[in-house]
């Protein structure tokens, strides 16, 4: 028994032993960064400013850094490790294009991703593979989201959105509704990826109870609700074989965990299903194929088509075939409808710029009721409403990468480090976190001018400023990061887009929306959600209206 003790004893000073060697070699490390001004650690030994930088309510931080720090500031993460917090336009642009390959996703999301959605446990689908792995999938997945593909996705948008206006005709038919339209807007948006990219119906109007859409509804906040744990990942990863982490995961007395993965699994088996229905109709020809929801446009069959036209090594494989469709409805799914809401509410906010969009859209429909893709990219206040919303209030509000190697990461606007001396480039060794703060950068003034932080979607029917153009960011949509650029931007940047201004054109002429006495309040998080101020059920979003007909 005492032996034990001793043992236990020994075991315990050689971990705690390990673990400041650890800590002291990693302060070693990053002992430049601590020249970077920055608030002071919260709580040195566990999660520094983490709950800070990521809680529901973590807007007013990150503009408090913004504004006591400027664009670079210092942080701490997990265990007193040093993080960067970043809205610089020129350490953007290398973060994300001239040095992505050094600022990777970090091993908590890339392990997290690929043990929870991905079920082979290994990195098959877009969004948690990196290198050449990457490089090759996107090859073969961009074709799928360009603009011819786009055009023959206009119609599946179109017949989706119309399920849509005769849920919301019917509610208010007897005079103007309070409606949550976030609730619609997220029934929506996955019924429009669901159709647009995978060629599959949720039911979502019709009422049907699908497990797939249950599964996937849940996944996101049981997800989030985890998402503290999930730094831990690249640890016990590390440790024990997937196949053991899988077992504990499920037996382990932790419900959500248990449930996560449960989630994860039905997820991959319907995804699995769907893909095997898809190829029987593949098999059976062209006949079959169109007779299928989306009409065989959608993303998936096409990608299932040009499989069978590529020889077998230049093409993805079934597994990964599968593994993206669940990415696809997570990543187009919460972006869209957020983005979507938060139009809505800024239109029921600015009479005057609904009434005027209104406008535009009522005289386009006179030639066309259901406007083509041609003409809805060539709206002119249409993309303004659009460019304005998503640069005010970017859907992703920050991204997190980390550095695979030491790198120097220049900015545009010189700093000044806590002794006072001005730093144009920062050192940044290997294994630092970097949380590239989307918002702030969309809204800076010294590139926006002054009046960057108000929604005016009339800024984009002029010339634009020539410190917008000065500032080179290069992102891939509007000079701004809402979709980030390089490698690794926003795959579904257009498909979004056209799905917005397919919903705009088919509701803003037949309804009005009009805010309510309720305080609406927009969530920070991997996405950004609405909710109304002091409601309980953190993760379902809310965004009361008064919806009537025009
Ligand atoms: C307003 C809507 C959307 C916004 C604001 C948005 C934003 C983003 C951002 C910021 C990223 C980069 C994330 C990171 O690297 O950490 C991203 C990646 C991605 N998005 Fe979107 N997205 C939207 C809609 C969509 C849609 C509709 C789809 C699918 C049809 C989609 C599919 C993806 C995929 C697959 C990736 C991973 C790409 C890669 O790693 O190569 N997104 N999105």
């Amino acid at each position: 028994m005492f032996s034990l003790f001793v043992v236990a004893a020994y075991a315990l000073v050689a971990l705690a032993g390990a673990a400041s060697l650890t800590f002291l070699r990693r302060r070693f490390r990053q002992r430049n960064l601590l020249k970077i001004p920055g608030p002071s650690n919260p709580s040195l030994f566990w999660e520094g400013h983490w709950h800070h930088i990521f809680n529901p309510y973590a807007y007013p931080f990150h503009e408090g850094l913004y504004k006591t720090y400027g664009k670079v500031a210092r942080v701490y993460g997990f265990f007193g490790d040093i993080q960067l917090v970043i809205s610089d336009p020129k350490a953007c642009n290398n973060i994300f294009v001239k040095d992505q390959p050094i600022f990777e996703m970090t091993e908590a999301f890339l392990r997290y991703g690929s043990h929870f959605l991905s079920v082979p446990w290994t990195y098959t689908y877009i969004a948690t593979n990196r290198g050449a792995q990457h490089r090759m999938q996107r090859k073969l997945l961009n074709p799928a989201f360009n603009i011819k593909h786009m055009r023959h996705m206009t119609p599946i948008f179109h017949r989706v959105t119309k399920q849509l206006r005769e849920n919301l005709w019917s509610i208010v038919s007897n005079g103007p509704e309070e409606i949550n339209v976030a609730d619609w807007m997220g029934r929506l948006a996955l019924e429009l990826i669901g159709q647009a990219g995978l060629g599959y119906s949720f039911g979502i109007f019709e009422g049907r109870d699908d497990e797939y859409c249950r599964a996937l509804k849940e996944w996101i906040p049981t997800s989030s609700s985890l998402a503290v744990s999930r730094n831990m990942f690249p640890y016990v990863d590390r440790i024990f074989h997937p196949k053991v982490l899988k077992f504990l995961g499920r037996t382990l007395p932790w419900p959500k965990l248990n449930h996560l993965i449960d989630l994860a699994e039905t997820l991959n088996s319907t995804s699995r299903d769907i893909h095997e229905a898809k190829k029987r109709l593949l098999e059976l020809g062209d006949d079959a194929t169109v007779k299928q929801v989306g009409d065989g446009n959608d993303i998936i069959s096409l990608l299932m088509r040009a499989r069978l036209a590529e020889p077998e090594d230049i093409q993805l494989s079934e597994e990964e075939l599968v593994a993206q469709m669940a990415v696809f409805l997570i990543a187009g799914t919460d972006t869209t409808s957020s983005a979507l809401s938060r139009i809505l509410q800024l239109l029921s906010l600015h009479p005057d710029v609904q009434d005027k969009l209104r406008k535009e859209l009522k005289a386009a429909h006179e030639d066309n009721e259901e406007l083509t893709h041609d003409q809805l990219v060539s709206l002119p206040f249409l993309e303004a409403v659009c460019r304005e919303t998503l640069r005010l209030y970017a859907p992703v509000p920050g991204v997190m990468r980390t550095t695979r190697s030491d790198v120097v990461l220049p900015l545009s606007t010189p700093i000044r480090d806590v002794d006072g001396r001005e730093v144009h480039e920062i050192f940044v060794p290997k294994n630092t976190n970097v949380f590239a703060q989307i918002y702030n950068l969309n809204r800076d003034p010294s590139i926006w001018g002054a009046d960057a932080a108000e929604w005016k979607p009339e800024r984009w029917l002029a010339p634009l400023p020539q410190s917008v153009a000065d500032a080179n960011i290069q992102g891939v949509y509007a000079n701004t990061m809402t979709f980030i650029g390089g490698t690794r931007a926003c795959i579904g940047f257009k498909f979004s887009q056209l799905e917005m201004k397919v919903v705009l054109s088919q509701i803003i002429p037949i309804f009005q929306f009009a805010p309510t006495e309720a305080e609406i309040v927009w969530r920070f998080g991997i996405i950004s959600t609405p909710s109304v101020k002091g409601s309980v059920g953190t993760f379902h979003s809310k965004l009361p209206m008064i919806v009537s007909r025009v």
